[in-house]
């Protein structure tokens, strides 16, 4: 699947420079074109894959190229400000190639948060593609403007983007190491996902490995929709003796050996398993699973540790799991792979505990942030009659 992806603010930028490395890397070719948004200008700087001519400061007059120091309206008014030079930037490269856009923003900033919803608007109007959107939630430890802020774009940018793709920071952060640190391991478990994702729909990329059944980006397309939210599980395992040849590869799909059914049966039972570990275990956001109303499974990794009969019994499991008729299913061989992996898409979830608590969070902010105002007024007054007493 070619996209045309757009990072928004800090985070924005930097997972978008990281889906640039995976695609040089890998050669897989998802990112169409790219473009990098924000206020602050040493952000802009401190990319490596984003092309120098595709990064745009945006609010110079307003901000001065320091960033919206965690203002959602500031956010927004640069990005109505500059939307014509941020649309220029796009339209520069966007081809009849692309399939789809992509807007990749951390929600509880000030750029990416309140731009993101503006430019999806824009982009809506204007392209026929669909416009999806990356939406980093906060962890929970980061405070409350930061998920008030969060609270609010992931409803904005929600309404505004045909899907709103979800990936919580809090569900993926482990104690201890450096903000830093933690961020680029972050970035690794979304690279790992919505890399794999995507690139299972770029289809020539298969060469002569032709997949059993192939998910084409138009079967990505089709589960995402024209609106809702998704939430995406992941689990993977290596496999012992992969790329051993192509002996393997006829057993393990099914041969007529005794030995073949055998293998064949243990390749089955990796995929089942890990579709089971995927589905039930971390998503990129908690949600409850039967609330789910498309999905789409993915399983990819040496041809040999690929068969249907698995991916069929998953998918089947997976229909029962979210109460959903529409579950998509292929496989995607990768021959320099030793690890098989499963992507399980739930797209239109409804029941998602922690939106909920976001925005409880966002009306605890709110309700203290009215408090300590009322109480620096009264302290104030306080003061200045004080003064004039003692005149
Ligand atoms: N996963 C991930 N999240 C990040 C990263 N950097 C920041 N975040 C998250 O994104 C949120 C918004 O931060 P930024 O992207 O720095 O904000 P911004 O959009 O640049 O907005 P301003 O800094 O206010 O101008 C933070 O609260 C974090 O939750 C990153 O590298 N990876």
């Amino acid at each position: 699947m070619k996209i045309a992806m757009i990072g928004f603010g800090q985070a924005g930028g930097k997972i978008l420079d990281r889906f640039l490395r995976y695609d040089s890397t890998r050669g897989t070719g998802i990112v169409g074109h790219a473009v990098a948004v924000n206020s602050a200008k040493a952000d802009l700087m401190g990319l490596d894959y984003v092309p120098h001519e595709n990064r745009v400061l945006i609010g110079q007059s307003i901000v001065k190229g320091h960033g919206a120091g965690t203002e959602p309206e500031l956010g927004e008014k640069c990005t109505q400000e500059d939307i014509e030079e941020i649309q220029s930037a796009i339209d520069k490269m966007v081809s009849s190639e692309i399939d789809a856009f992509l807007i990749i923003a951390g929600l509880g900033g000030g750029t990416g948060s309140g731009g993101s919803p503006v430019l999806a608007e824009r982009l809506q109007r204007l392209y026929v593609e669909p416009v999806y959107g990356l939406g980093i939630l906060p962890a929970r430890d980061e405070g409350g403007i930061y998920n008030r802020n969060a609270a609010r774009s992931f409803q904005d940018f929600a309404e505004t983007v045909d899907n709103l793709l979800a990936f919580d920071n809090d569900a993926f952060k482990s104690g201890g190491e450096s903000l830093g640190e933690g961020y680029t391991e972050i970035n690794d478990e979304i690279i790992t996902r919505f890399g794999a994702l995507f690139s299972a729909g770029e289809v020539e990329a298969l060469g002569d490995n032709v997949a059993e059944s192939v998910v084409d980006a138009s079967e990505i397309i089709n589960t995402l929709g024209e609106h809702g939210i998704t939430s995406v599980g992941y689990a993977s395992e290596v496999v012992e003796n992969a790329n051993d040849g192509g002996g393997l590869l006829d057993k393990l799909r099914g041969g007529n050996d005794q030995n073949g059914f055998a293998s064949a049966g243990d390749a089955t039972n990796r995929i089942t398993a890990l579709v089971r570990k995927a589905t039930l275990g971390k998503l990129t956001l908690q949600c409850e699973v039967d609330s789910t109303e498309r999905a789409l499974l993915l399983v990819s990794g040496p041809p040999e540790a690929l068969n249907r009969k698995g991916i069929d019994k998953a998918r089947k499991w997976i229909e029962n799991k979210t109460e959903c008729m529409e579950v998509r299913a292929g496989d995607y061989p990768l021959p320099d792979e030793d690890r098989v992996a499963a992507i399980v898409v739930l797209s239109g979830v409804t029941e998602i505990p922690r939106v909920k608590e976001m925005q409880r969070m966002a009306i605890e902010a709110e309700e203290r942030s009215e408090e300590l105002k009322s109480q620096s007024e009264e302290g104030l007054e306080e003061l200045i009659q004080y003064g004039d007493d003692e005149e």
